[in-house]
C-alpha cells in the first residue's frame, strides 16, 4: 500500500460527505459557505469547489466573510479569505458587523447571533430559489456543543446540540435551509484533508483562550474525556443524535395534543389538557412556546410557577398572574397561560390602511394565524363601507374616548380579553372622532357615544372567541404596525 493510497483514504470521509451533500440538492442550487478562513470551513470550501467542478458544473457557490471587527489581524484574515476564494474561483463576499457592547461570557454568542442575521440578510436578498448556508462544523464541534448544553443543565432539545439539516424561516414567506455537511465528521479528519492538499487556513488565537467554555471544554475536558473513552466524541455525538430523534417524537406528541387545544402565538388553554399527566402538560407548553418563540426556553421554577398558578386560581375577572422572564413575561389570565413578548403600552399612529396590509390580505402567510386574523378583522372594517378614506389613525383607548364603557366591558368579559389589554385596546379615530373599537363594534355615523351601533360583521369577526382573545398589540407588533 502507497503513500498515495493512504493519503486518499484520509480524504475520503470529507470528499464523501461533501459528495453526498452535493448529489442531495438540485443542480440550479445557490450555495452559501460561511467562511471564516479557518481549517474547517478552508476544508469544506476546498472540498465543495473541487467536487462542484468534477461532477455539478452548475452548482453556484459564494463564500461569506464576517468580520466582527474584534480581532487584530481580522483584516488580514479578510484578504486571506479572499485570495483562497480568488485561487478557487468563487465568487467572495465580506461584510463588516458592529458588536456593540457584551459582556465577557456574552461575546461569542453575541457574535454567533449577529453573524447569522449577516448571513441570512445576504441569503435573503439574493432570495434565489434553493438556497443553502453551509458551515463548517464537525463531530467535535458536536461533542462540545453536547457537554456545554449537559452542563447548562439543558432538556432532550439542547442535547439534541446542532442539527445536520435546518430549514430557516426568513420572513414570512423566504425559506432556506442550514446545512452542515461535516457534522459527522472527526476533526482528525478535518486535518488530514488539510494536510493532504496543503491548504493555508488562519489561526484565532483566541481559540486557545479557556476563559472562554468552549475552549475549556475543547483544550481541557474533552481531552481529559477522552483519555478514558477514546472516542468520546463520537459517542457524544451519537447520543445527539438520539436526542434529536427522542426530540422530533415529543415534539410530534405535542403537535398532536395541541390540534386539541385552543391557542395562539399568544395563549394556550390550560384547562383543556387539565386531565393529561404534568409531563405531557409540560411537553405541549414547551412546544407551543418553541412553535412561536423559539428563544424563550422555561426552565423547571417556570413550570412550578405555571403549576402553581393554575392549580390556584379562582374564578374572578381580576386575575392577573405574572412572571417575568428574561425576555418577555407568562401571565395567567383565568385559565389561559399568555407568553407576552412586550407589555402593552398606550400607542398612537397615523396609518395609511395600505399600509397596515389590508390590501395584501391574500397574501398573509395562512401559518402565522394570529396575523391572518388580525387582517381579516381590518379588512372587514375597510369593506364595511365605512372606509372611504385611505388615512386613519390607530391607538390606544383613553379614558375620556366617547365609547360606551359598559358595553365595553361586557365586550371584554366575554370574550375573555385579558385585564392587561384592556386598557391600551385599539381604536380607530378619523377626523377626531373614534368610529371604530377593534374586535368590538363600529360607532354610528362615525359617532363612539352611541353604541346601539349596528355591528360590524359581528359574527364574522367575534364568533371565535379565541380569535378576540388574542393581544391585539402583539399582533400590530408582528404586523410591523407598531
Ligand atoms: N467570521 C466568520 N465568517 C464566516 N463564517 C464563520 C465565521 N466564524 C465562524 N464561521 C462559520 O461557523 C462555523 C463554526 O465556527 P465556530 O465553531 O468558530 O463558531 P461558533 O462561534 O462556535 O458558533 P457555532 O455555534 O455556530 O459553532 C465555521 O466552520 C464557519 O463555517
Amino acid at each position: 500500500m502507497g503513500d498515495s493510497f493512504i493519503f486518499s483514504n484520509k480524504n475520503a470521509p470529507v470528499q464523501e460527505a461533501v459528495q453526498c451533500f452535493l448529489s442531495s440538492i438540485n443542480p440550479d442550487s445557490q450555495l452559501y459557505l460561511a467562511f471564516s478562513g479557518g481549517l474547517d470551513s478552508s476544508v469544506l470550501l476546498h472540498a465543495l469547489a473541487g467536487q462542484r467542478q468534477a461532477k455539478h458544473g452548475y452548482v453556484s457557490l459564494t463564500a461569506i466573510y464576517v468580520n466582527h471587527g474584534i480581532q487584530k489581524d481580522s483584516l488580514a484574515w479578510r484578504e486571506h479569505c479572499r485570495e483562497v476564494c480568488s485561487s478557487l474561483q468563487v465568487e467572495f463576499i465580506s461584510i463588516d458587523i458592529e458588536l456593540g457592547s457584551y459582556s465577557r461570557e456574552g461575546l461569542e454568542s453575541k457574535a454567533r447571533k449577529l453573524r447569522y442575521q449577516a448571513f441570512e440578510s445576504i441569503i435573503k436578498k439574493a432570495s434565489k430559489p434553493d438556497s443553502y448556508l453551509l458551515t463548517g462544523h464537525h463531530q467535535r464541534d458536536q461533542a462540545e456543543t453536547f457537554l456545554l448544553n449537559l452542563f447548562r443543565g439543558s432538556g432532550v432539545n439542547g442535547l439534541a446540540a446542532m442539527p445536520k439539516v435546518k430549514m430557516v424561516q426568513s420572513g414570512d414567506v423566504f425559506k432556506y435551509q442550514h446545512i452542515r455537511p461535516l457534522l459527522n465528521i472527526p476533526y482528525r479528519c478535518l486535518q488530514d484533508y488539510a494536510e493532504y492538499y496543503q491548504l493555508r487556513h488562519v489561526v484565532d488565537e483566541s481559540n486557545a483562550e479557556i476563559r472562554f467554555r468552549r475552549n475549556y471544554v475543547r483544550h481541557k475536558l474533552l481531552p481529559e474525556i477522552e483519555s478514558t473513552w477514546p472516542i468520546a466524541q463520537s459517542t457524544l455525538a451519537s447520543t445527539a443524535i438520539h436526542m434529536q430523534e427522542a426530540s422530533k417524537l415529543l415534539d410530534k406528541l405535542a403537535g398532536n395534543s395541541l390540534k386539541q387545544l385552543k391557542f395562539s402565538s399568544c395563549f394556550i388553554e390550560l384547562v383543556d389538557i387539565e386531565e393529561l399527566e404534568w409531563v405531557e402538560q409540560k411537553n405541549i407548553i414547551r412546544f407551543w412556546l418553541k412553535r412561536y418563540w423559539p428563544g424563550v426556553v422555561l426552565n423547571s421554577a417556570h413550570y412550578e410557577w405555571i403549576l402553581d398558578a393554575f392549580l390556584n386560581f379562582t374564578s374572578s375577572q381580576n386575575q392577573n398572574y405574572g412572571y417575568q422572564l428574561s425576555k418577555g413575561e407568562l401571565r395567567l389570565y383565568k385559565t389561559r397561560l399568555y407568553y407576552l413578548a412586550n407589555m402593552p403600552k398606550p400607542f398612537e399612529k397615523e396609518c395609511e390602511l395600505a399600509s397596515i396590509g389590508l390590501e395584501g390580505v391574500a397574501d398573509v402567510d395562512s401559518e402565522r394565524q394570529d396575523v391572518v386574523e388580525a387582517y381579516s378583522e381590518l379588512f372587514v372594517f375597510k369593506n364595511s363601507g365605512l372606509c372611504s378614506f385611505s388615512k386613519v389613525k390607530l391607538r390606544s383607548i383613553k379614558a375620556d374616548d366617547q365609547v360606551n364603557r359598559k358595553q365595553l366591558k361586557k365586550f371584554f368579559q366575554s370574550n375573555d380579553i385579558p385585564v392587561w389589554e384592556r386598557e391600551f385596546w385599539p381604536v380607530i379615530e378619523l377626523a377626531d372622532k373614534t368610529v371604530f373599537v377593534l374586535g368590538c363594534e363600529r360607532c354610528a355615523d362615525g359617532d363612539a357615544g352611541g353604541l346601539k351601533l349596528e355591528s360590524l360583521q359581528k359574527d364574522a369577526v367575534l364568533d371565535k372567541t379565541e380569535q378576540v382573545g388574542l393581544s391585539y398589540w402583539q399582533r400590530m407588533k408582528l404586523m410591523g404596525i407598531l
